[in-house]
């Protein structure tokens, strides 16, 4: 089956007066498959709305192709638009109208049966204050209303920018039972944008981190946590004293070994295996009072590809990989990004 939504070498740059224009999508690619929840991943201003505004026809782009259900938009977009629900801008609703009359308005004016209405504020956990007027409403239920209105109209893709916002963690709980089930029992395919680790990690099937306007990386979500982040250990002393001679024992012993100090114990990558470490350190005379292997999660790997990148000079993307030197704001610690040489910006 072809991709749900298929970006390539997405471009947009935005003209600011009296400073520099500014590269937002600078050859962004992006592609999800159909019936999965995927994460759209990246820091503050990294071009996730810009995406996503681009992709609904909001804004106009400047290079690059959009293909949503295999056809062209923004041009094609008149074809699959009743196909779409999205939520990228901020919703406005009328403040003295209820959640259910603006649900109804909607509906009606969308040709859905008003029994639809009642089915979405369930699914969203609205019904109990369906009455109440919106000016009432809190930020999470104003956001739900908006993710109700999107589901109107039985959406096969459905775009939530930051969907978690506004949300209490019992709401952002709902909101991924409701998501999860639209894609795999419902068959809708979920793009959720969004800068939260944990809940992208909990949320979604597959995802693309982005980063500066560009793809660092895409895969389903427990492949890249698995493939991107080297284990590492955590090694404590008895005493503070002996960090730095343990540093100096394990990499003198091992070429491509990094040891930093955090916070008062010693964090090893690249070390063959935890009882090396014992016996390398016994062998210099120092012993250990913990061994422990750091967990990998998205958090590790999230820093360790958008802190890195873009490598100055070079593209950013899925292809071969290059050593990055250590900047000293990280540790030292040495990591691999993947960079597709000898492209200039
Ligand atoms: N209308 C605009 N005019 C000028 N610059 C803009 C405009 N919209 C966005 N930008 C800039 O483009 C970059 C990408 O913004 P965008 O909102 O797409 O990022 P984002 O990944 O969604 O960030 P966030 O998580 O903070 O919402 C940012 O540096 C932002 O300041």
């Amino acid at each position: 089956m072809p991709p749900i939504i298929e970006i390539s070498g997405l471009r947009k740059t935005y003209s600011r007066a009296f400073r520099q224009p500014h590269h937002a999508l600078d050859g962004l690619d992006l592609e999800v498959a159909a019936g999965q929840v995927h994460g759209f991943l990246g820091p503050n201003g990294s071009g996730k709305t810009t995406t996503l505004r681009a992709l609904l026809g909001l804004i106009r782009v400047d290079g690059g192709t959009m293909k949503v259900f295999g056809e062209e938009v923004p041009h094609r977009l008149p074809q699959v638009v009743s196909r779409i629900g999205a939520v990228v801008e901020s919703p406005q609703f009328f403040k003295h109208f209820s959640g259910r009359l603006t649900l109804q308005l909607l509906a009606e004016s969308a040709g859905v049966s008003k029994s639809r209405v009642e089915e979405v504020l369930e699914q969203v956990g609205l019904i109990e204050a369906a009455k109440a007027s919106v000016k009432g409403y809190s930020l999470g239920m104003r956001q739900r209303l908006a993710v109700a209105q999107a589901l109107l109209k039985q959406p096969q893709l459905l775009i939530l920018d930051e969907p978690a916002n506004g949300l209490d963690p019992a709401g952002i709980h709902h909101m991924r039972e409701l998501l999860q089930w639209l894609a795999h029992s419902q068959g809708v395919t979920v793009v959720v944008s969004s800068h939260l680790l944990s809940e992208v990690q909990q949320l979604c099937d597959s995802m693309t981190i982005v980063s500066r306007g560009r793809r660092i990386v895409d895969g389903k979500v427990a492949d890249i946590i698995a493939g991107h982040s080297s284990a590492s250990l955590s090694v404590r002393f008895p005493d503070a004293a002996s960090l730095p001679e343990a540093v100096e024992a394990l990499t003198g012993a091992e070429s491509g070994l990094t040891a930093v100090v955090d916070r008062g114990r010693l964090v090893v990558a690249g070390a063959p295996e935890p009882a090396w470490v014992t016996k390398t350190l016994a062998d210099a005379g120092i012993y250990l009072s913990e061994l422990r292997t750091e967990t990998k999660n998205l958090e590790s790997v999230f820093l360790e590809l958008t802190g890195t990148a873009p490598v100055p000079g070079r593209t950013v993307q899925i292809g071969q990989s290059v050593e990055v030197p250590p900047p000293a704001a990280q540790g030292g610690v040495a990591v691999d990004v993947e960079v597709e040489e000898g492209v200039q910006r």
